[in-house]
């Protein structure tokens, strides 16, 4: 055990309004969830070696540092006062000379993953950095929609600005009110997680990212210009709405259903960009209702009938699914309130608005006809917190030496044991920027 280990977490997220008009520039609002990703960063026996164990996806691969093309890549790295500085695209030439390194991964799964690591750390750690081991496990479910890549990128990210010293760690007390410097350094991580995703899925609109790494609930447009940062504004009296998301459990992958859209909006340029326009308008209606100081049951019923059409827009998109069209004609049927797929669609989560007037009994019956779907339908809470860290000084003495082990930690066997050992309600060491 080492007192240089810790572990970063940042939250999976909930898109309400806007997944996909996102990726051009179209206002979309998303919500932090309480199901997150956990990193533990523990110091290799040997210094040379840099270790990633990623269970979740059946990935455990190590490399000696010093077999990583440090010169060449770093003569790519753009800085700035010393800072390394985020591109509008991943660097291909740093891609490239990664490829020496990746050459052995023949999973597109393990390589993407392994891709985002080295990516980030060798711009954010330089080779004089001991070797340390990596080892993340999610509570979200993988390629759901619910942004388990942006937690990933935003815990990879956090943990390499740390041991790179490009963002100081968080202190007690700046959870409420947060400090120029620590915002910056929020930034810094939000930034850099980006490149992270990209690595993921080619062309992020960034939403996930801004969410798992400020937590909350934002309105977020990426401007068409990519020169200029995009617009994130935090909606700090979201409301609260009773919510049911539902997994499917169809596997899917974002990039490909992004790569969809892109082919729609080029065959048919006009009819997407109407599209596209129409969930401009839903997420700006959607928002002014959400902001309104009294949300009310007129509110309530005007967004569930914005969810509705944004279903119906993305249907036309064609990143539904017969899966996720089941989840909407059960909930139709049993009249539990408006339904719409959420994050990339193609399978993955849905989420419904509950209507006002359905009571437990009518709840219950309409999550048994998931159930037999064999699809999986819980409650939720929204705007839950960003990226935090816990340091290995944090944590009660008398518990260090489990909590740190990852051993322990890659052994846990399911979400609810993760959330029992690490989660923010669990243990009280959790500092947030
Ligand atoms: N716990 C994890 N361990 C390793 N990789 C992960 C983990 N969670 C997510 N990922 C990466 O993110 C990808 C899924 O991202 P994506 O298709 O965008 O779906 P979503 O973000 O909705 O879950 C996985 O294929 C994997 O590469
Ligand atoms: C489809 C999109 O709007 C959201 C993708 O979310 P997820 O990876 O399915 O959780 C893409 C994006 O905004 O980057
Ligand atoms: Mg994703």
């Amino acid at each position: 055990m080492s007192e240089s280990s810790f572990f970063v977490s940042a939250p999976g997220k909930v898109i309400i309004f806007g997944e996909h008009s996102a990726v051009y520039g179209k206002p979309a609002i998303a919500a932090a969830l309480s199901l997150r990703a956990y990193l533990l960063i523990t110091p290799s026996k040997d210094v040379n070696t840099l270790k990633l164990d990623f269970p979740d996806i059946g990935l455990s691969h190590s490399w000696n540092k010093n077999d990583i093309p440090w010169e060449e890549i770093r003569s790519h790295v753009k800085l700035v006062d010393g800072r390394p500085q985020i591109t509008e695209e991943l660097i291909p030439e740093i891609v490239d000379n990664l490829g020496s390194v990746l050459s052995n991964l023949n999973s597109t799964l393990h390589y993407t993953a392994c891709l985002c690591f080295l990516y980030l750390y060798t711009q954010l750690c330089n080779k004089d950095i001991p070797g340390m081991s990596f080892c993340i496990r999610s509570t979200l479910p993988i390629g759901a929609g619910l942004g388990s890549s942006a937690s990933t990128a935003v815990c990879l990210a956090t943990s390499l600005a740390i041991l790179g010293d490009q963002v100081e760690r968080p202190s007690y007390g700046m959870n409420e009110k947060s400090t120029k410097k620590e915002s910056t350094d929020l930034d810094f991580i939000d930034s850099w997680s980006l490149m992270g995703e990209k690595c993921f899925h080619g062309n992020p609109s960034g939403i996930d990212n801004a969410v798992a790494t400020h937590g909350g609930a934002v309105m977020f447009q990426r401007m068409s210009n990519p020169a200029q940062p995009s617009v994130r504004t935090t909606m700090r009296n979201f409301p609260p709405i009773k919510l049911l998301l539902t997994n499917t459990k169809v596997p899917r992958s974002t990039a490909e259903l992004v790569g969809g859209v892109s082919r729609v909006n080029s065959e048919y340029p006009k009819t997407s960009s109407s599209i596209l326009d129409a969930m401009e308008h839903l997420s700006t209606n959607a928002y002014q209702i959400m902001v309104r100081p009294f949300f009310g049951k007129e509110e309530r019923k005007t967004l569930r009938e914005l969810v509705n059409i944004n279903h119906g827009l993305l249907v036309a998109l064609g990143v539904s699914h017969p899966s996720l069209e089941k989840v909407k004609i059960i909930s139709d049927t049993w009249k539990l309130g408006a339904t719409k797929l959420t994050g990339a669609g193609g399978g993955g989560c849905a989420i419904t608005l509950v209507d006002d007037d359905v009571t437990e009994e009518v709840i219950e019956k309409g999550i048994a006809e998931f159930e037999k779907e064999g699809f999986d339908t819980f409650e939720t809470s929204l705007g839950g917190k960003g990226v935090g860290a816990l340091a290995y000084s944090d944590v009660p003495e008398e518990l260090r030496e489990r909590i740190f082990s990852p051993e322990v930690f890659c052994a846990y066997s399911d979400r609810l044991e993760i959330e029992n050992a690490l989660s923010t309600d669990n243990l009280t060491g959790w500092r947030f920027w």
